[in-house]
């Protein structure tokens, strides 16, 4: 009797690293927007400090700070109004003790200023004086030069990962363009004979394909490339062929289905007979999602994922993130939060287990409920937040709990 040889994530890690030494993305210079969820291939740093002048936070008059102290409704300042400063250009005025100038929000601080006082808080008078109603300390409402980044500080490390806020960051250090690897090319293949595609006539015995959508949307939501998808019966003459067009263009194929042990699961032959080294590991210490394949062909890593919806996404969330990580990347760190247990949640020792959690906001915290549900029922994910780990040598976690949730 064959039995699955499990290897632990750990072993899996080492696995897919030594796996993936000779895959190369290669690198391309990608316009700005087009960066994003790109992978930097060197690290970047700043070329000019941010802001490059001092600037006001708020609309108002820059000041002397000193010149303000003490001051209040009752006692206010008196300083002598000396212009303005006009927003986007370099000012030459210069302020004195006793002086100020108005400075818009953003605008450039004059030579002399430490600070801005709201206008809300002062009072124009018609003699250019000026009455401060309120005291401001040295840097209040002001940006500083270099304060959000100085000149050469390094802001990415290479293998960072590109969000918006990054993309608007390097725009305003004056790039417009950015090094990055090349997209993971990625090929999608769902098994079975009982697979239709949405929209195509349902006869009894029919399942609707979910897992080429889900699968593939995960990878476009990674930053990968779905270079070819298809839907494949369970016959390893046709899965192979496929698997060897899909080799010429991807450096990964995802296959779903087909992964256990029955008779007409044939991934794990279908692999071991296209090249080498072919399959390294056939089931993994994790729940959902034991039955799952691992191997390479020349260039090509190969996953078989199991086919049961659940399993098949929560296992591409968990390996996607090991074999970016492989490829040079930070990897893909999936979002956390953390949250208190609602209830007892038990778990079998052996597997590292996956439970899919809703999150309840309390006044003072998240609480966390298990969804119920099995490895076929993709509705289990959808209805929950993310899902919560439970380690292999543990027998399940207790009613409040501290745990830390993995949305998605
Ligand atoms: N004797 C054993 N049987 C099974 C074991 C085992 O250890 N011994 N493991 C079970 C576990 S755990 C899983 S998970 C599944 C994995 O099965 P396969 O990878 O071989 O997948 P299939 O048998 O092809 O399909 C399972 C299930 O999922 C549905 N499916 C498959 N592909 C899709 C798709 N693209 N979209 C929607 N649904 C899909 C399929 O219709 C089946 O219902 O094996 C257990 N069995
Ligand atoms: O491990 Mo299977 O992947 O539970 O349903």
């Amino acid at each position: 009797m064959e039995l699955f040889k499990t290897k632990s994530i750990n072993e899996v890690q080492e696995i897919l690293r030594s796996l993936s030494l000779d895959i190369s993305l290669g690198y391309e210079e990608v316009a700005l927007v087009e960066g994003l969820h790109r992978i930097l291939c060197n690290s970047i740093e700043s070329p000019r400090d941010i802001p490059e002048f001092n600037r006001s936070t708020v609309d108002g008059y820059a000041v002397k700070a000193a010149d303000t102290h003490g001051a209040n409704e009752s006692i206010p300042a008196m300083l002598k109004n000396m212009g303005e400063i006009e927003m986007g250009t370099n000012t030459s005025i210069e302020i004195n003790t006793g002086e100020c100038v108005y400075v818009p929000t953003g605008g450039m601080m004059p030579e002399g200023s430490d600070s801005v006082v709201m206008i809300e808080c002062v009072e124009e008078m018609d003699n250019d004086l000026i009455l401060v109603h309120q005291s401001v300390a040295a840097g209040e409402n002001t940006l500083l030069k270099g304060e959000d980044m100085k000149k050469r500080e390094v802001i990415f490390d290479k293998g960072h990962r590109l969000r918006p806020q990054d993309l608007g960051l390097l725009a305003g250090m004056g790039f417009k363009s950015v090094h990055v690897y090349g997209k993971l090319k990625v090929g999608v293949i769902s098994t079975g004979d009982e697979l239709v595609q949405p929209g195509d006539e349902l006869s009894l015995g029919k399942v609707i394909d979910m897992n080429t959508y889900s699968i593939s949307a995960a990878v476009l939501e990674d930053g990968g490339e779905v270079v070819d998808t298809a839907i494949v019966p369970d016959d390893i003459e046709i899965l192979k062929d496929k698997l060897r067009i899909m080799m010429s263009t991807c450096h990964l194929v995802l296959v779903s289905g087909g992964s256990s042990m029955g008779h007409r699961d044939v991934t794990k032959d279908a692999i071991n007979s296209i090249g080498d080294p072919g399959v390294v590991v056939h089931g993994i210490s994790v729940k959902p999602g034991k039955p799952t394949i691992i191997g390479k062909v020349g260039e090509t890593l190969m996953i078989g994922l199991p086919g049961q919806p659940v399993s098949a996404l929560v296992v591409y969330k968990i390996l996607i993130n090991i074999i970016m990580k492989a490829l040079g990347g930070s990897g893909l760190k999936m979002s956390t939060t953390k949250g208190k247990l609602a209830v007892n949640i038990p778990s079998a020792p052996g597997r590292e287990h996956y439970v899919m959690v809703r999150i309840d906001k309390d006044e003072a915290e998240n609480v966390v409920h298990p969804v119920h549900g099995k490895s076929g029922m993709l509705s289990m994910m959808s209805k929950a937040d993310g899902f919560v780990k439970i380690e292999s040598n543990k027998e399940g976690l207790n009613k409040g709990t501290d745990v830390t949730i993995y949305l998605f």
